[in-house]
């Protein structure tokens, strides 16, 4: 009998052994043809030397640990041949310069294996499996260490499309082949919500973390789930009631504290972490989303980097929003936890008119500004909105610096999650249909008519609007195009929540139109999903839109999108034109420009035209909707393109 166990070897290199997870080594004469599939998934990264400076919150922190005494591992000599062939390795993965970087010791299967001892024809049995395992997930040639930080992922905390983006592209890129952590706060609101987080179990690796003058404790909790490693920290300031960025009163005003914290957290995670046995260690890439974790590709070029650490890390920095970029006073600067030669990358002044009186200098700490000045890569969500960012209309004034990286910066259009958003499974829904077959779509009208208290009435053109009630989404055309509007025979649902000017607008225009307009104030997901497929046409005159994730959902269920020809609209909604001279057989919805009211209401006119007398047109809309590919294969390979460019290059700062 074979006994599989860990080789001495590594034990000697990582400091995770003496912990309850250890990976199976296997040996090189049983698995000839593992050895060759694996080898193109190897990247397993030991950790190097360092100390850092706990007093000025400069430099690691890690080493603070006391339940891992040596976090940062000495450089170790590279492994002999022959000491690999005591070992049980599945394959090894050397850089350009012939160092050693990684190992593949497991299948990345999602199986987590305790010690475990087998015969040879278990042995045997586990390489066919593996084997077949790792044909199926080695779609890619080189497997990556992706760590994305972020302030929600879905299903955990949501507020927006940041949320679904953050709980599903990371589970497509882990398909594919890649190890993944997504590390996000740990939001505990003292409701039902938080038994979202009950699958995590807490690590048991504290750490402590220096800014804004004291000594923070944080933890981590960790779960595993769909091949991805989903890593929550825990803080108290993340447990308090209301959104993950605010309550009833407004916005948190410790946010900058708050994504502080987690953008060192999660520079220390992949170092101090021993997910399923083995840490992620330095040569990851970071995929940091938004103003809230910006801070990481700062962190790593001004606190990591000087000590040799994170040398191999590279960073891509995800602009989902461009309206938010965490500003706050300069004087902030001093509580990040960086070196004062550091606060250029982070300063941004406001320009003259938005100063608030004649002795304000203008300088302001910008989050999103320090990760486009230090990180390798930029990535919007369209290709349309990466455009946009580089003008002074859409580049909320980084439009320059923007341009200045223009060379770096890609748009890639997000997908969606097709197994939580399709009409034939969808558990939120009362009826299920397909393109195949569409008449379960009337009854879903119907139930929601009944649930909204609407009039019921099949053939009435039911338009929906779901989103964020802010600026950005157009609310405010809605509100002056709805006297119009209501004139018509027509219903209209919206759902939102937000801006509170906006909320009451709803409630009244609900009592004045009681037999035509609903006003769902509050955030409801399962709502989101009835009137995404009861609906025959979503509304979204969006001012801005880097994406928008709305539209895509609503094609797949054959509602009809009419939409501002902006942004990530712009490129995911094909306008049909129904005197097209050669056959009316293209287009999705209707997209409108310029932004006014009348533009909005003749596109709307136009659908409910369409809808009331030209059935077959508004089937073919439908069909072609539903029938488009919306998955993240497509993006998913343009990210990995993105990390390879971004390894190719050396470290931007
Ligand atoms: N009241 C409510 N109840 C239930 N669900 C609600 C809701 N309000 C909104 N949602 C949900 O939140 C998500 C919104 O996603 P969007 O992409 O349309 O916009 P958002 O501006 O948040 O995202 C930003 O990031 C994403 C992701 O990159 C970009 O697509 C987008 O353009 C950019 O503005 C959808 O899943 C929607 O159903």
């Amino acid at each position: 009998m074979d006994s599989l166990q860990l080789s001495p070897i590594l034990l000697h290199l990582h400091p995770s052994h003496s912990h309850h997870h250890s990976f199976v080594l296997l040996r090189h004469s049983h698995f000839p043809s593992l050895l060759r599939t694996a080898s193109k998934n190897a990247n397993f990264r030991f950790s190097r030397s360092f100390s850092g400076d706990p007093f000025t919150g400069v430099g690691p922190t890690s080493s603070h640990n006391e339940n891992n005494p040596f976090p940062y591992q000495e450089e170790q000599p590279q492994l002999q041949d022959q000491e690999q062939e005591k070992g049980l390795l599945l394959a090894r993965e050397t850089d350009d310069f012939g160092s050693l970087v990684g190992f593949r010791l497991i299948p990345g299967s999602g199986t987590r294996t305790e010690e475990v001892s087998a015969t040879a024809s278990q042995i045997e049995q586990a390489e066919v499996k593996v084997e077949q395992e790792l044909e199926e997930k080695a779609e890619t040639n080189v497997s990556h260490n992706i760590v994305f930080v972020t302030s929600e992922a879905a299903p955990y905390s949501k507020t927006g499309g940041l949320g679904d983006v953050c709980g599903s592209l990371p589970i497509a890129l882990a398909s594919r082949g890649h190890r993944v952590m997504v590390i996000s706060p740990r939001y505990m609101h003292g409701t039902s919500e938080d038994a979202r987080y009950s699958g995590a179990v807490d690590m048991d690796r504290g750490i402590k973390i220096y800014c804004f003058g004291a000594e923070q404790e944080v933890g981590f909790y960790h779960e595993y789930r769909k091949g991805v490693d989903w890593v929550f920290v825990d803080h108290p300031s993340f447990h308090r009631s209301g959104s993950p960025y605010g309550d009833m009163f407004g916005t948190f005003g410790d946010n900058q504290f708050r994504y502080t914290l987690l953008c060192h957290a999660a520079c220390e995670a992949p170092l101090v972490l021993p997910l399923g046995g083995f840490t992620y260690g330095e040569r990851c890439l970071f995929l940091v989303n938004d103003w809230h974790a910006s801070l990481v590709p700062v962190l790593l070029a001004a606190k990591y980097r000087p000590h040799g650490v994170y040398k191999d890390a590279r960073s891509v920095l995800v602009i989902h929003n461009i309206a938010h970029q965490g500003v706050e006073p300069i004087a902030t600067f001093g509580n990040l936890g960086l070196p004062l030669e550091w606060r250029g990358a982070l300063e941004w002044v406001f320009p003259t008119w938005a100063r608030m009186h004649a002795l304000d200098t203008g300088e302001a700490v910008n989050f999103l500004k320090g990760a486009i000045v230090t990180s390798d890569r930029i990535v919007t969500v369209s290709k349309g909105y990466s455009w946009e960012i580089t003008t002074s209309e859409g580049g909320y004034g980084l439009h320059e610096l923007l341009k200045n990286r223009k060379s770096i910066l890609s748009g890639i259009t997000n997908g969606i999650d097709v197994t939580e958003w399709d009409p034939s499974s969808d558990q939120y829904i009362p009826f299920k249909y397909s393109a195949d077959d569409l008449s379960g779509k009337v009854q879903c009208k119907i139930e929601l008519q009944k649930e909204l208290g609407l009039p019921e009435r099949p053939d009435c053109p039911l338009i929906g609007f779901i989103g964020r009630l802010d600026y950005q989404k157009g609310i405010e055309l809605i509100r002056m195009g709805i006297p119009e509007l209501m004139e018509d025979d027509v219903q209209f649902v919206m759902l939102g929540s937000g801006n509170p000017v906006y909320e009451d607008w709803m409630r009244a225009t609900e009592a004045a139109y009681r037999d035509k307009f609903r006003g769902w104030v509050g955030f409801n997901v399962p709502i989101s999903h009835r009137i995404t497929a009861g609906c025959d046409i979503l509304l979204m005159p969006s001012t801005f839109e880097p994406c928008g994730l709305n539209q895509l959902y609503a094609m797949r269920y054959g509602t009809i999108p009419v939409v501002h020809q902006t942004g990530g609209l712009r490129d995911t909604v094909q306008n049909f034109n129904p005197f097209a001279e050669v056959k009316n057989d293209e287009g999705t919805g209707w997209t409108f420009s310029p932004l006014t009211k009348e533009s909005m209401l003749e596109a709307l006119r136009y659908a409910i035209q369409t809808y009331r007398e030209y059935k077959s047109s508004w089937e073919g809309l439908m069909r072609r909707g539903m029938t488009r590919d919306y998955t993240w294969v497509n993006a998913a390979t343009q990210y990995e393109q993105i990390i390879e460019w971004a390894f190719m290059d050396p470290p931007y700062c």
